[in-house]
């Protein structure tokens, strides 16, 4: 195959002090995939999200997007490589003093991309694609629930079009149902869309429900990169803790029953 993978990471090697937390990581993400990122916690995952995003910059090693150098080319071709990726971070991180409209239209704002009257049809259509009304604009953060807030920031994730979504821990918090809807949410976009997906979890439901591959980051890099029913096969101990402990294996077990 000769498709330019979508993001391309070559021996990273991430520091902070004296803690090493990324040394010689590497990972090929392919589009149209869904990849979950898993890992103990301080592993590392968040902050190879940042990486991927350009957000920080790596203390060695390459960090390639769409075929391309991060720090590549003009501030024109880099503001055009910012609009390819949306992202979810952990905590939904609305703007408090915004509405929900405002929240959604800032990245289109930001770049400056559409009148007023347009961005009032974009919010409309980005909260549509998200399974909320027209006048949910009007509210603000506090007045939503978690799983709403979780919707608003993936419309904005989303409010470029983007071709690759980067979600931390999109379900982290919502109770089981909430949980459930947010992933069918997911699954339809990236169907819809084409998207390519990233995701942050701790979640085995989510992850057995969503991943075309599971990516364990353990001991500083990547020990195992497969579709979920061959992680299960690996013998490393992480692997084993977090699918085969008392929680993954009922999610595996609750998979296993829908299918
Ligand atoms: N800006 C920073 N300054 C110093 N240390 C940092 C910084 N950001 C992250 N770290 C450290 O790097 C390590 C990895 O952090 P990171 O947030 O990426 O982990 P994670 O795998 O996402 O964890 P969790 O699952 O708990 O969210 C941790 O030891 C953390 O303390």
């Amino acid at each position: 195959m000769s498709a330019v993978p979508v993001v391309s990471l070559r021996g990273i090697v991430t520091r902070f002090g004296s803690n090493v937390v990324h040394d010689g990581l590497s990972m090929d993400i392919e589009a149209g995939e869904i990849v979950a990122l898993v890992g103990g916690s301080g592993s590392g995952k968040t902050a190879l999200l940042r990486h991927i995003i350009g957000l920080t910059q790596p203390a060695g090693g390459t960090v390639r997007l769409f075929g391309e150098g991060l720090r590549e080319g003009s501030v024109h071709d880099r503001i055009a490589r910012q609009r390819r990726f949306g992202v979810l971070f952990q905590q939904g991180a609305l703007f408090s003093a915004f509405d929900v409209g405002e929240n959604i239209a800032f990245p289109l704002k930001e770049l400056g991309v559409a009148t007023e009257g347009e961005l009032r049809d974009l919010v409309a259509l980005k909260l549509a694609m998200v399974e909320m009304e027209p006048e949910h604009a009007a509210l603000m953060p506090a007045e939503l629930s978690g799983g709403m807030v979780k919707r608003v920031a993936l419309a904005r994730a989303l409010a470029l079009e983007p071709e690759l979504l980067l979600l931390d821990e999109p379900t982290a918090g919502l109770d089981p149902d909430r949980s459930a809807a947010f992933v069918r949410l997911i699954r339809s976009l990236h169907r819809e869309l084409g998207l390519t997906v990233v995701l942050v979890t701790h979640d085995v439901d989510t992850l057995a429900a969503l991943a075309t591959r599971v990516a364990v980051l353990a001991e500083r890099r990547i020990v195992s990169f497969a579709p979920l029913e061959e992680t299960l096969k690996n013998d490393h101990p992480f692997i084993q803790r977090f699918f085969l402990g008392e929680h993954g294996r009922s999610a595996l077990a609750r998979r296993d029953g829908n299918h």
